[in-house]
């Protein structure tokens, strides 16, 4: 598995605010479930060595994906999830190193399990864009919308942003194994605020390389975006 990559997929959220039945990455969608249709993107990715999968304590859903949909693949692995995604993605990235001993040097792709809709083309794109960043490199989408700062407190406008050169971070986002699990602890043990690993490497002085990505690949954060979920892997489907 020389200079193959190891993808972490931090799933061990609650999804508080999908206000569903049950964690979010394991509704069911368009057949299987999100967390399932996630994977799927990497599963047979000739670049990828393996799936660490952070899943909280107690998880009672993985186990049956295990037996289902992932029983045919070896090279899956689970670690515990910690209080924060960052937590999460830390501790994967500890399994890693310390229990499957993955080198340093090797390349990781982070990538929220509430993502389904991630494309191999976009893996790819960032794959053949980021792999010789040492800065790391992100699926990003540039801003469309006015943006408008809010005034402390208030819901009345403060100010509009400006958006020229704003985007939103999507994942996967793609490190070294070394670096970014260096930078997450200094951020994590700093107390710094850290949402996307990219943010732990701009703290460390990296500047990640921006890959413009697919505005498809979205988060599923709330009931609605289901459905645009949904629609969108019918549509991929063709
Ligand atoms: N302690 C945590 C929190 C989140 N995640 C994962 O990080 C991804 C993105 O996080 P988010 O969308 O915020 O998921 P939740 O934290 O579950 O959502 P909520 O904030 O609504 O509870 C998700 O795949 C989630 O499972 C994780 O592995 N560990
Ligand atoms: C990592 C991420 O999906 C990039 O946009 C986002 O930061 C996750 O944020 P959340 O609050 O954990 O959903």
């Amino acid at each position: 598995m020389l200079n193959k990559l190891w993808v972490v997929i931090p799933a061990a959220g609650v999804g508080a605010r999908m206000q569903a039945d049950r964690p979010k990455q394991y509704l069911p969608l368009v057949g299987k479930t999100v967390i399932e249709h996630t994977l799927a993107c990497f599963l047979t990715h000739p670049a990828v060595a393996g799936i660490v999968v952070a899943i909280s304590e107690g998880d009672p859903y993985w186990a049956e994906l295990t037996a289902t949909a992932l029983s045919e693949r070896g090279n899956v692995y689970t670690a515990p999830g910690g209080c924060e995604r960052a937590d999460s993605v830390l501790n994967a990235l500890d399994y890693l190193v310390n229990t499957l001993q993955v080198n340093a040097d090797t390349g990781v792709l982070v990538h929220d399990a509430a993502r389904p809709c991630l494309s191999r083309h976009d893996v790819d794109k960032l794959l053949a864009e980021g792999m010789g960043e040492a800065a790391g490199a992100i699926l990003a989408v540039p801003v469309r919308d006015t943006m408008k700062r809010a005034q402390p407190d208030t819901s009345r406008v403060a100010h509009t942003e400006d958006r020229n050169g704003l985007w939103h971070a999507l994942t996967p986002q793609l490190a070294r194994l070394g670096v970014l699990r260096e930078a997450l602890a200094h951020a994590l043990h700093a107390g710094l605020p850290v949402t996307d690993e990219a943010s732990a490497l701009e703290q460390f002085g990296l500047h990640p390389l921006l890959v413009e990505g697919d505005a498809r690949n979205i988060k599923i954060t709330r009931p609605a975006d289901l459905a645009l979920a949904t629609f969108f892997l019918i549509e991929a489907a063709g």
